[in-house]
């Protein structure tokens, strides 16, 4: 297990060699978040050696690293990264931080940037709570330890939908957690509690994409985008997934990383990716219930069709960064109204709530559909919104 003395700590490292053994390949640096260690990359390993030396460390308090007592800071984070670099020869690096890994990658943007060639920062906000709620949790743990904390954290981090689907996946981080000690853990609360960039992300010059999880409720798409809009030169790419979501939606954050850091993804994506980024796509649009009862019905008849739609549909253009699922949705009803295709119609008139569309928009677009498609089809795709809007209100009642 290497370690290197880094801003007066040990801390402790792994770095992947590019699979093909090329030495002189750029390195891509990847910052753990809060409670967790570097094994909560292991989903990224295979991807990201294809094409990239990947060096991870445990950020200080955590894992195999030093934690030593006391309120740690962004700033000591960020200068044990370029401590890291140092003492292992390395002077330009791609960096990739999630949550507080995010903030330290902030940090990095606004006072290392020599040291960056691109910046990727995930799950993250420029400010990432409220002091109160950080002081709480820092007496919650210093009273009983990381249990409860722990427990609870899970919870935020991944949707109830992969609980069920990846317990072993949720285990080995419910596991990160608990091996924490309270120093480590409340030293990195402190630090997070502290850090603000919100103010200064002008400043951040380097090419930066930052990554959303559109199921994370700690660290929202909007915070993403707040960061995209405030760096000079930011993009966000938003992906299915709460807060760790590159253990959630491994492949989709493979492709929008490797996809920013100029690997031909669309070449590179292995189809089993594509039909696990399309799939997730398509739960997320539809709705877990409507997916799971296509792939019910499937039959030998129309297997391939239903494996075409969701690695075509909805692994590739529906996760296109380009426009968001908004627009998306908008676009699609507007395009099945023109069609007269009312099956697809109430499909999506029912999904589009998921994109974050409301009934008043969608009434609007009828609005325009009358005009650009005709007052009868306007008029039939009122009559289906307003059967659908009843269902759902129905539902509602009864949930
Ligand atoms: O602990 C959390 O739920 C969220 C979090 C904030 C910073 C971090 O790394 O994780």
């Amino acid at each position: 297990m290497p370690h290197v003395q880094a801003n007066g700590i040990r801390l402790h490292y792994r770095f992947d060699e590019r699979r093909d053994g090329a030495a002189d390949a750029p390195v891509l640096v990847l910052s753990n978040s809060l409670g967790t260690t570097l094994a909560m990359w292991d989903p990224q390993i295979a991807a990201f050696t294809e094409h990239f030396r990947v060096l991870r460390y445990d950020m200080r308090g955590h894992g195999d690293s030093d934690a030593p007592d006391g309120d740690y800071s962004i700033e000591t984070l960020g200068r044990d990264v370029v401590g890291l670099l140092d003492a292992l020869g390395l002077q330009r690096v791609h960096f990739c931080g999630l949550s507080i890994g995010g903030l330290t990658g902030q940090w990095l943007g606004l006072h290392a940037a020599a040291r960056l060639q691109r910046l990727i920062v995930c799950n993250t906000a420029a400010k990432i709570g409220q002091a109160d709620g950080w002081n709480a949790r820092i007496a919650q743990v210093r009273a009983k330890g990381m249990t409860d904390v722990a427990a609870a954290s899970i919870g935020r981090w991944f949707t109830a939908e992969f609980v069920d689907r990846d317990p072993a996946a949720v285990d080995a981080v419910h596991r990160q957690l608990l091996s924490l000690t309270t120093p480590g853990y409340c030293g990195g609360c402190a630090a997070v509690r502290d850090a603000d960039f919100r103010g200064a992300l002008a400043a951040i010059t380097v090419p930066t994409l930052v990554v959303g999880g559109r199921g994370d409720q700690v660290t929202t798409v909007a915070d993403a985008r707040f960061i995209a809009a405030g760096v000079a030169d930011g993009r966000v790419a938003e992906i299915s997934g709460a807060h760790l979501s590159n253990i959630e939606s491994q492949a989709a954050f493979d492709a929008a990383v490797l996809r920013f850091l100029g690997v031909d993804v669309v070449q590179h994506l292995h189809e089993d990716a594509r039909y696990a980024i399309g799939l997730a796509r398509r739960r997320e649009t539809l709705g877990s219930a409507h997916v799971d009862r296509s792939l019910q019905n499937v039959t030998p008849f129309n297997a391939e069709f239903q494996d075409a739609i969701t690695r075509n549909a909805w692994g590739e253009i529906w996760t296109r960064a380009g426009l968001p699922g908004h627009t998306r949705s908008l676009l699609t009803i507007a395009m099945l109204i023109a069609l007269g295709r009312d099956g697809e119609l109430k499909l999506h008139l029912n999904a589009a709530r998921h994109n974050g569309v409301t009934r008043d928009e969608i009434k609007e677009l009828l609005m325009q559909a009358a005009i650009y498609c005709g007052v009868p089809a306007a008029n039939h795709a009122f009559s289906l919104a307003a059967e659908i809007f009843a269902q759902q209100d129905r539902e509602a009642t009864q949930a």
